[in-house]
C-alpha cells in the first residue's frame, strides 16, 4: 500500500502501528523515530519497527507518516515534518485532542503534502514500546476529524485503517473534543481522583486497603500515562471543565436521592442506567 512509512513516536500507539503495518505487509518498510533512545531501542529490539533514525531526515523518503507523540508535542512535531517531508507524503496525527492541534497545523501546511488529524478509539493504560501490540486496533473506532473536504488522502487514510481492521468514522473536530471530554476525558479525571481520595484514607486508616473488584475495574485508567493525560486535560480544558460541572450536578442529584430517602426513585433510578449499560455493551 506504500513503499516506506515513518512513525515519530514509538510509544504504545506508534509500536502498535508499527507490528500492524508490518504484519498486514502495508509497506515496504517502516522507519521509526523517538527522541527518547532507549524507547527507540526497544522499538528496535521488539522489532516495531525496521529501520530506527536518528532524526527526522530520514523521514523525507515516506509516503505515509504517523505522528504518535504526546498531544502537547504533536502540532511541533508535525509542523517541523513538513520542512523535510517530499510531495505527496501523507501525514496522519493520532492525538486524543483534535481541535486545538489543528489550529496550530492548518495555516502551515506546504502545497503538495496531505496533513489528516485522526483519532484511533483503541488504546490501554500502558504506555512506552514494551507495551505495544498488534492487535491493539482490530474491531476499533477510527475517527476522522477531515480540516476541508473529503479527499483522495483522506479515502488513502481511511482504507489504511480499514486494513488494520479498524471501523472508519468521519466527526467535526470541535464535535469531537466535546464528546470525547464527556466519553474519555471525565472518567479519567474520575479514576484519578477516586484513587487520589482512597489513598489519603488510608494514610490514616489501614483498613482503606481492602479495595474489592468494582475498585479495580473502576480505577484502572489511574494507571495511564500523566504526561499524556495532563497534556489532554489542559489541550481540552473548556470542555473537560464543563463535563466536571455537569457531573458534580448529576452526582448531587444523586447525593440528594440517598439523603432524602428516596427508596422508590433510588431504585427506578438505578435500574434505567443499568438497563442503558446493558444496552450500551451489547
Ligand atoms: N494511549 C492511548 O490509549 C491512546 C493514545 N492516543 C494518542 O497517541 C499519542 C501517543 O500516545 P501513546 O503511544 O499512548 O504514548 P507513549 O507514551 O506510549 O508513547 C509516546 C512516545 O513518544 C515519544 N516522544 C515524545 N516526544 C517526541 C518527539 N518530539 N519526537 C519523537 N518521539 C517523541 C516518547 O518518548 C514515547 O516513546 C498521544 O498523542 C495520545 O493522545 C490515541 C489513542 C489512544
Ligand atoms: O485504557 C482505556 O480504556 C482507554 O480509555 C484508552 C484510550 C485512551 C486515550 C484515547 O484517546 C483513546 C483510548
Amino acid at each position: 500500500m506504500f513503499n516506506t512509512i515513518g512513525i515519530a513516536g514509538l510509544g504504545l500507539i506508534g509500536g502498535s502501528f508499527g507490528l500492524a503495518i508490518k504484519h498486514n505487509k502495508l509497506s515496504k518498510v517502516v522507519i521509526g523515530f523517538d527522541t527518547n533512545e532507549e524507547n527507540l531501542n526497544d522499538a528496535l529490539k521488539l522489532e516495531l519497527i525496521d529501520i530506527g533514525a536518528s532524526s527526522y531526515k530520514s523521514f523525507s523518503i515516506c509516503d505515509f507518516v504517523i505522528v504518535s507523540v504526546p498531544p502537547s508535542q504533536t502540532a511541533k512535531v508535525v509542523l517541523g515534518l513538513f520542512e523535510v517531508l517530499k510531495e505527496n507524503t501523507i501525514i496522519i496525527d493520532v492525538a486524543s485532542v483534535k481541535g486545538p492541534i489543528i489550529a496550530d497545523i492548518k495555516n502551515s501546511i506546504p502545497k503538495g503534502i496531505s496533513y489528516i488529524p485522526t483519532h484511533p478509539i483503541a488504546g490501554t493504560e500502558n504506555f512506552g514500546p514494551r507495551s505495544a501490540f498488534r492487535q491493539l486496533f482490530n474491531d476499533k473506532y477510527f475517527i476522522i476529524t477531515p480540516i476541508n473536504n473529503i479527499t483522495f488522502a483522506e479515502k488513502k487514510v481511511e482504507e489504511f485503517a480499514k486494513k488494520i481492521k479498524m471501523k472508519v468514522k468521519y466527526m467535526d473536530a470541535q464535535r469531537h473534543d466535546e464528546v470525547f471530554a464527556y466519553v474519555s476525558h471525565l472518567p479519567h479525571v474520575i479514576a484519578y481522583n477516586l484513587v487520589n481520595l482512597i489513598w489519603h484514607k488510608k494514610e490514616n486508616d489501614e483498613a482503606y486497603s481492602f479495595v474489592g473488584g468494582g475498585f479495580k475495574d473502576f480505577t484502572r485508567i489511574a494507571k495511564s500515562n500523566e504526561k499524556m493525560w495532563s497534556d489532554i486535560f489542559f489541550l481540552n480544558k473548556k470542555n473537560i471543565l464543563s463535563a466536571i460541572d455537569d457531573y458534580i450536578e448529576n452526582l448531587l442529584v444523586l447525593k440528594t436521592i440517598i439523603e432524602n430517602n428516596e427508596e422508590k426513585k433510588l431504585l427506578e433510578t438505578l435500574k434505567n442506567i443499568r438497563l442503558f449499560k446493558e444496552h450500551l455493551d451489547g
